[in-house]
């Protein structure tokens, strides 16, 4: 593998799963800026830039790791040409990107997802990508170290998001009320906590392992006339895939309106 050398702009949270990754695929120089100081020399070993032309002027792909609304003026702050760009911002299309950006730059949009920090994250390339095959094997490189890779059209950026970018909150929701519901019915609330994220678990890890599909799998823990099947009429009669829909509906609008 043709190694590159990595520059973030931006050193948050996202970042610095990213540079977790980074580092687990051998990789030690590389470059920061973050205008918080503070931020930058939280990574150990990084050459800490003094602005983001430097770190563009340094790095051969700078990963652009600030939020959606900061990322126009980050780029128009960028006079150096050639380089190779990785955005992670939630609904900012290439095709924007390219437009603030200096013409001979290349560009690959990814959607990455907070598990990334503990080695676990969804990451979806956007394809094709302006990016040259070494630089391409060399991005899924560092993002295989802390997750999976997938790959799909620009069309679809948006449908990630309101599935696996946004997904997380909606995890920790479900296990929190399970937990909550839990206590409710007296367990200590640790005990019921650690309860819940084991059955997530456990049953995101069958899912893999057996390659049985959700609908079958929920049909063999619902025993015919047993305690399940009451709690499934409960979801059922109150829409709650109806509801996980709508809400994954309203996520994906709000990528595709930040998109405009
Ligand atoms: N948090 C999430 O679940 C996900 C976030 N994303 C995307 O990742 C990007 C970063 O998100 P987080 O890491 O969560 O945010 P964060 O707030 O942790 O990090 C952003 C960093 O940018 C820095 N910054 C702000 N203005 C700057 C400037 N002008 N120049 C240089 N640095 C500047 C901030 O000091 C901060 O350290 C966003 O675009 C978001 O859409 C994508 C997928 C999931
Ligand atoms: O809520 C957001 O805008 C970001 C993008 C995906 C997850 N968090």
């Amino acid at each position: 593998m043709k190694v590159y050398k990595p520059g973030f702009i931006g050193c948050g949270n996202m970042a610095s799963a990213i540079i977790g990754g980074i580092k687990q695929a051998g990789i030690t120089e590389l470059y920061v800026f973050d205008k918080d100081m503070e931020k930058c020399r939280a990574f150990d070993g990084a050459t800490i830039c003094k602005s983001v032309d430097d770190v563009v002027k340094s790095a051969d792909i700078i990963f652009l790791c600030v939020k959606p609304n900061i990322l126009p003026e980050v780029l128009k702050e960028i006079t150096v040409e050639g380089k190779a760009f990785v955005s992670i911002a939630a609904g900012i299309t290439v095709e924007k990107i390219r437009e603030l950006l200096r013409p001979a730059a290349r560009i690959m949009r990814i959607m990455p997802n907070t598990p990334l920090l503990v080695g676990k994250g969804a990451i979806c390339i956007q394809m094709p990508t302006d990016l040259s095959e070494g630089e391409q094997i060399f991005i899924e490189e560092i993002f295989s170290a802390i997750g999976i890779v997938e790959h799909v059209g620009g069309n679809l950026m948006d449908s990630v998001t309101g599935v696996s970018g946004s997904g997380p909150a909606y995890v920790y929701m479900f296990i929190d009320a399970l937990a909550k519901a839990g206590a409710k019915h007296g367990l200590p609330e640790d005990v019921s906590l650690r309860l819940a994220v084991q059955t997530f678990e456990g049953a995101c890890e069958m899912l893999k392992q057996t390659g049985d599909t959700p609908s079958q799998l929920i049909h063999n823990v619902c025993s015919p006339g047993g305690t399940t099947i009451e709690a499934m009429k409960i979801f059922d009669m109150n829409e709650t895939r109806g509801i996980i829909e709508w809400a994954v509906d309203a996520c994906v609008a709000k990528s595709k309106e930040l998109s405009k």
